[in-house]
């Protein structure tokens, strides 16, 4: 059946783009579209539920129900069950996010629709992220700038030392692409390198660990690279954290709910881990308020993928993806075999 047209239909889709162009359904513009919205409009007939007054679910009944195509981002609407009823042509989702938990993939499994994702666009940066962390919580380097910036200096003296990075052991949590790429940045700096994930990485010579607690008890640092699933939420609990240690740290830059952040807060509060360096939150943008008392903590906004250069690599590979779905031409991405 072929979509209506915005004059067949009210509230529909914007009327300044050609109807020869392949729809792609976007329920809430990603960020991505804020910068190359223009590329994205040059190529595809962009069906934008936002830009409509209907609510999600009377859009997608009355304008989507012959799209073959969907766009969406880890900033939401999760699509679930409920959103992929309604759009029963769909074949492929684009996700312009490396994580894919905003999406039912067991429901994506079921219906056979495909989903690509971000790839490897982001993996560096989101890897240089990691390290910055890292290296912040240890040489204190945000917290030596607030005491420089508040007088300290002159008035209180010199600032306590920080930790030297080369030497430490480090366990990375989920060696895909993203820790993959903190682990050959950290060797680098002469650390050594263990890790957790699902399975044992045939082709890495690093000590594999198939409990979290016990890379824990073998690492001086923590680095969360894992996908959020039913496994994963909170993995990183109390006793994880607790085999960490006392002088140990975390850095989150997976997602906030691998770790049971209630019991972190606690045990960054009272020293019972060393220091944070979190990108990620479990309710974002909502941080908990005792940590903006820790100087212990260095936090970001979830911005570790976030370059200009890793944003024009996104576009580039979210176009070819639609492009090679529309053509039936094999995804560049595709995310569901990960
Ligand atoms: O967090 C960002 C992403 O998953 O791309």
């Amino acid at each position: 059946m072929a979509a209506k047209s915005p004059s067949q239909a009210p509230h529909g889709p914007p009327e300044n783009q050609s109807s020869d162009l392949p729809e792609v359904l976007v329920l809430k513009p990603p960020p991505l579209l804020n910068i190359y919205g223009d590329d994205f409009s040059k190529k595809f007939r962009l069906l934008k539920a936002s830009d409509s007054p209907l609510p999600i679910d009377q859009f997608l009944a009355t304008h989507a129900r012959s799209v073959r195509a969907m766009l969406c981002s880890g900033s939401g609407p999760r699509i679930n069950a409920e959103i992929l009823r309604l759009v029963p042509s769909l074949e492929l989702i684009v996700t312009t996010s490396a994580g894919l938990n905003h999406i039912d993939l067991a429901e994506c499994r079921r219906l056979g629709i495909p989903v690509a994702n971000a790839g490897d666009v982001f993996s560096e940066d989101v890897a240089d992220m990691a390290v910055g962390l890292l290296i912040d919580v240890l040489r204190k380097v945000s917290a030596a700038d607030r005491y420089v910036r508040q007088g300290l200096w002159a008035a209180k003296g010199d600032y306590p030392l920080g930790s030297k990075l080369g030497g430490k052991r480090i366990g990375i949590v989920g060696l895909g692409r993203i820790g993959s790429q903190v682990a050959k940045r950290l060797e680098a700096f002469g650390c050594s390198i263990s890790y957790n994930s699902r399975k044992r990485k045939e082709f890495v010579s690093y000590p594999f660990y198939a409990n979290v607690r016990e890379l824990a008890a073998n690492s001086n640092a923590l680095i969360i690279c894992c996908g959020l699933t039913e496994q994963t939420r909170h993995m990183i609990n109390r006793e994880v954290l607790l085999a960490l240690g006392k002088e140990g740290v975390i850095v989150n830059i997976g997602r906030g709910a691998i770790i049971h952040e209630k019991e972190m807060v606690q045990c960054l509060a009272v020293g019972e881990i060393g220091s944070a360096g979190l990108d990620v939150f479990e309710n974002e943008p909502n941080v908990p308020k005792e940590l903006f008392a820790l100087d212990n903590v260095v936090m970001g906004p979830h911005v570790a993928v976030f370059t200009p250069e890793s944003f024009q690599a996104l576009r580039d590979i979210v176009i070819e993806n639609l492009e090679a779905f529309f053509s039936n031409k094999p995804l560049l991405s595709p995310a569901m075999d990960e």
